[in-house]
């Protein structure tokens, strides 16, 4: 389980996350649901310790997070961290040559699924064969917790339907998910648990099944609720 206890973030003197404490498990998708510089990103880079948190405590399976931790956990960014003049295919082998768990089976299949060919340069790749690119190189990593920043972000709706039906057909097995969005027709049907941000703050949590059998209600109706009450 990934726990975030209290955690509070300022750039200089602006304070962007406050006291957030939310849990998210193997098995599950959790979605952090926001507008566009409530703290969504801030969030997952401290998850991952690529930020500094100001306060507050973050634990993977109850430990801080070190070193080995990167063989549990990856953090898929919104944009594709390879150089353009790349092509998949060596992008593929740098991630191969710097973590012990990349998968050459799953890089393969998923290489199929979207239909990339490996000798493209990434350069040449429209915007949503690039996210699709990123997404193969994060999800090639055996690892327990996948987050990933906004991967709908700026792609048509193909795209995003293609990605969507690539989370639903058991490629995320009991990994456990946290992802960002501020929009989410597209995954809404995928969505476990739900953590509202709102300017830094958690507005609300909740657990989307329990949700529609106690109250009848979609992630919409309560996003409704609460950022339009
Ligand atoms: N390195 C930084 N230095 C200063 N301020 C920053 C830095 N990174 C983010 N911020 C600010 O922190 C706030 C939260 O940004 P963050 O990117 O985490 O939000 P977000 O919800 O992910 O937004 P988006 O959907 O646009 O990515 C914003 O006001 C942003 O301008």
């Amino acid at each position: 389980m990934i726990e975030v206890k209290n955690v509070s973030k300022k750039y200089g003197r602006k304070k962007v996350l406050h006291d957030v404490s939310f849990t998210a498990h193997p098995g599950e998708m959790t979605c952090l649901i926001g507008i566009n510089g409530v703290g969504k990103t801030t969030m997952l880079k401290i998850i991952t310790n690529l930020t500094p948190k100001s306060s507050g405590t973050v634990t993977i399976d109850g430990q801080p997070l070190q070193a080995k931790s990167y063989e549990v956990i990856t953090f898929i960014p919104d944009a594709i961290p390879m150089p353009p003049s790349m092509t998949i295919d060596q992008a593929i082998t740098f991630m191969r040559d710097f973590y012990k768990s990349w998968n050459d089976t799953r890089a393969n299949e998923l290489l199929s699924f979207f239909k990339l060919d490996r000798r493209t340069k990434i350069s040449d790749l429209s915007k949503g064969n690039t996210a699709k690119v990123n997404l193969l190189l994060g999800l090639s990593l055996d690892v327990k917790y996948i987050l990933m920043d906004e991967p709908f972000s700026g792609i048509d709706i193909f795209s995003r339907e293609q990605i969507s039906n690539l989370f639903s057909s058991g490629f995320l097995e009991d990994r456990g998910v946290i992802i960002t969005t501020h929009e989410i027709k597209d995954i809404e049907h995928l969505i476990d648990k739900v953590i509202f941000l709102d300017d830094g703050r958690v507005l609300k949590t909740f657990d989307t099944e329990e949700m529609r059998i106690s109250e009848g209600k979609s992630i919409e109706d309560v996003m409704r609720e609460v950022y339009l009450p």
